[in-house]
């Protein structure tokens, strides 16, 4: 990832390598009287095959980034170019079958859908991108056994712990094998194994 501090700083060529794009991206909630400028002109690129972590201190606008990046919230100002794409050229509907072609979302809170068992839920965007039910259903299964699930597919949310819920949204968002996975702190529930204790 490049991190630019200025507009003035994008290379004038078009990088083919080059999958996302945020250009003097600004981004304000307006809350009653207050405004909270959450995104400060942001310039950056990401370039395909990259894995880029977002760090910084609580309340800096990494969750505001993240949605303003993957299209799932509005910027108030700037532009963002997904694989070339400026994403305020597309229609609501170019937009959504876009997402459900290109990206995959693991978000802070999982959004697993609660009436349906992890298997289903990790199915259901493959159903929803036209993947046929067999082939779907055999997708999601691979998807889950590569996180390690297969005992709980048929669980529903509110019976696994923390981390299988995280897993399971993690097998969700790879599923659909997507040019880009989108993940708000995937890793939070996964505690690390304690160091063994000696014994002397
Ligand atoms: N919907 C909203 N309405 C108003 N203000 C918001 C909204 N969402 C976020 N903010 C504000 O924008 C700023 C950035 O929030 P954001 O959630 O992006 O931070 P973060 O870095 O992801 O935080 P954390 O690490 O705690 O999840 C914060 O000051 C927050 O209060």
């Amino acid at each position: 990832m490049q991190y630019l501090p200025s507009a003035q700083q994008l290379p004038p060529e078009k990088d083919p390598a080059t999958i996302i794009e945020a250009i003097n991206v600004c981004k304000e909630y307006a809350t009653g009287t207050l405004n909270v400028q959450a995104l400060r002109g942001i310039n950056l690129l990401i370039a395909r095959g990259e894995v880029v972590a977002i760090m910084g201190p609580s309340g800096c606008g990494k969750t505001t980034l993240l949605n303003c990046l993957s299209s799932l919230d509005a910027v108030t100002s700037g532009t963002i170019r997904i694989v070339g794409h400026d994403i305020r050229s597309l229609s609501d509907r170019e937009l959504t079958d876009f997402r459900a072609r290109e990206m995959g979302f693991v978000f802070q809170t999982y959004n697993l859908l609660p009436v349906l068992n992890g298997l289903e839920n990790v199915e259901l965007p493959l159903l929803i991108s036209g993947v046929v039910a067999k082939e779907a259903r055999a997708r999601a299964w691979e998807s889950i056994a590569q996180v390690g699930l297969t005992r709980w597919a048929r669980h529903r949310p509110a019976e696994m712990s923390g981390g299988q819920r995280q897993r399971f949204a993690i097998a969700r968002a790879l599923a659909t094998a997507p040019s880009i996975v989108w993940a708000d702190e995937p890793t939070g529930h996964w505690i690390a194994r304690p160091a063994r204790r000696s014994s002397t």
